[in-house]
């Protein structure tokens, strides 16, 4: 049993509680504890990560969330820093499943974040478990 904590951006909140119910499911299938932990935006998840995982108190982590394009460059700022930044922790060697979805429009994050559809967020969860696998099988 390990402990995971969901980080999420709550941006679009009837998006969110899909992925968060998929990515929950799939971690307690796995027989691990979960917290939830939220933030404002897609931008803010990596640090509340960074800090988290600080504090030893997780052993791995969920990023949820959804991006949708919007009129201006903000979007490419908004998917591509959250992703890099959860990237460059996952290369620090924190176990990070990334559920945060960057959608042309609110019909293809349905369609994502749907636990009876394309369930991202159990997607991401399996991959945070995948990782911390990893990292106890080369410790
Ligand atoms: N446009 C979206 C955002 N934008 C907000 C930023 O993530 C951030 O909270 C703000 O710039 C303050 O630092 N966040 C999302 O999660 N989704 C969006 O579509
Ligand atoms: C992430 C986005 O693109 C969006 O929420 C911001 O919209 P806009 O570019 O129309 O300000």
């Amino acid at each position: 049993m390990a402990r995971f904590l969901i980080v999420e951006a709550r941006f679009y909140g009837h998006l969110n509680d899909m992925l968060i119910d998929g990515a929950r499911n799939a971690l307690r299938d796995g027989g691990h504890e979960v917290d939830v932990l939220t933030v404002p935006g897609a931008l803010e998840v990596p640090g509340a990560i960074a800090m988290a995982a600080e504090s030893a108190q997780y052993d791995g982590f969920v990023a949820i969330g959804v991006v949708i394009r919007g009129e201006t460059y903000h979007f490419e700022i908004v998917a591509g820093e959250s992703a890099r930044a959860i990237m460059a922790l996952t290369m620090d060697g924190i176990p990070i499943g990334n559920g945060i979805l960057t959608t042309e429009n609110e019909e293809q994050a349905l369609v994502r974040a749907d636990p009876a559809q394309k369930n991202k967020g159990g997607e991401a969860a399996r991959a945070a478990m995948r990782l911390l696998e990893l990292q106890e099988k080369f410790r």
